[in-house]
């Protein structure tokens, strides 16, 4: 079983607007309310791609009650830890004058400690054959290590897990062998203080991610598509031409295609391929894709050795 560990879900408020003028009242021309979070998107896109997962998280207060609503349409199997303040609103701001979306995203709820306890019970039947994926920020006074003990937890109960976050956080999980860890470019660059001029420098630093421990590494590029690095070779997607919607939880699908596919087939060129056609098609929807654009975008996509 695949298991999705959102932390810090959310509302995602997205707003359309012609133009975003700050310090004046602007009016939406279409605004949607989404269930959102990394991992409730990872764990959207296995149920495109009929694989079946459960999402666990923090959730709690009215806009908890409104998120568990939003999230029923999807039909996931979920198991939440319910907690006393708010699951957090984060506005997504799309303006046709903005070449770039603009993210507000709340704090989140304060977690106490039982609450903690109560999430970190819930994971004690997690073991061999099963994979955790975990990703996104983590809710006030919750420790920035809180992602290195979980998994450091359910690998001593013989599981695997993805995480995909960034800086000290994810360096400190990589001697723990994650399965895949998927930063963008951009983040990669953060991470060893870095600029990269083209992408065999962008290879030369993600190889150190599997040095350091990572079984599979995925480079997210946004337009510029994305690149899978293994300790001999290194392969490129290709960003398929299409219309950008909404870019928002594009690597979420990523990592949702790479892990549900190879949890089936071990193969790791097919399920970069399929990750890559799943954040692709989720940059060109409204909301997270569905499967019919997975399958359209998959057709446009070449998985070439660079
Ligand atoms: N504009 C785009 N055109 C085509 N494909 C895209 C576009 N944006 C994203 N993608 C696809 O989705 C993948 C993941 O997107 P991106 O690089 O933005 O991940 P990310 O930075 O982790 O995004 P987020 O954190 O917002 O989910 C890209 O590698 C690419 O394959
Ligand atoms: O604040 P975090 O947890 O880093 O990111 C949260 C978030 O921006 O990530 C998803 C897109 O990846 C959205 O559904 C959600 O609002």
């Amino acid at each position: 079983m695949i298991y999705t560990i959102t932390v810090n879900p959310s509302i995602d408020y997205v707003l359309q607007l012609k133009n975003l003028n700050t310090g004046q009242v602007n009016r939406t021309s279409n605004d949607v309310k989404l269930p959102g979070g990394k991992g409730i998107n990872v764990s959207r896109i296995l149920k495109e791609l009929q694989i079946d997962s459960t999402a666990l998280g923090f959730v709690g207060g009215a806009t908890g009650s409104m998120f568990e609503s939003l999230l029923s349409k999807h039909d996931l199997k979920t198991s939440f830890t319910q907690v006393k303040e708010d699951t957090r609103i984060n506005v997504k701001i799309n303006a046709t004058d903005q070449n770039e979306e603009t993210e507000i995203n709340g704090a989140g709820p304060a977690i106490s400690s039982d609450e903690k306890q109560s999430f970190l019970d819930n994971l004690k039947d997690i073991g061999k054959g099963d994979v955790v994926i975990m990703s996104g920020s983590l809710c006030k006074n919750l420790d920035s290590k809180f992602y290195l003990d979980i998994a450091e937890m359910i690998q001593k109960q013989g599981a695997d897990f993805v995480i995909d976050t960034t800086g000290q956080a994810l360096l400190d999980t990589l001697p723990l062998h994650p399965l895949v860890v998927k930063p963008n470019h951009h983040e990669l660059a953060e991470l060893f203080n870095v600029t990269f001029k083209n992408n065999q420098e962008i290879i030369t630093y993600a190889r150190k991610l599997l040095e350091k421990g990572a079984k599979h590494v995925l480079i997210s590029m946004a337009g510029d598509g994305a690149l899978l690095v293994t300790k001999d070779k290194a392969y490129k997607a290709n960003a398929p031409k299409g219309t950008v919607i909404n870019s928002v939880g594009a690597g979420d699908s990523m990592i949702a295609g790479f892990a549900g596919t190879f949890m089936e087939t071990n193969d790791p060129i097919e399920s970069f391929h399929i990750g890559a056609a799943c954040g692709s098609a989720t940059a060109f929807s409204q909301d997270i894709a569905i499967k019919s654009k997975i399958d359209e975008v998959y057709k446009n996509i070449s998985i070439t050795e660079v």
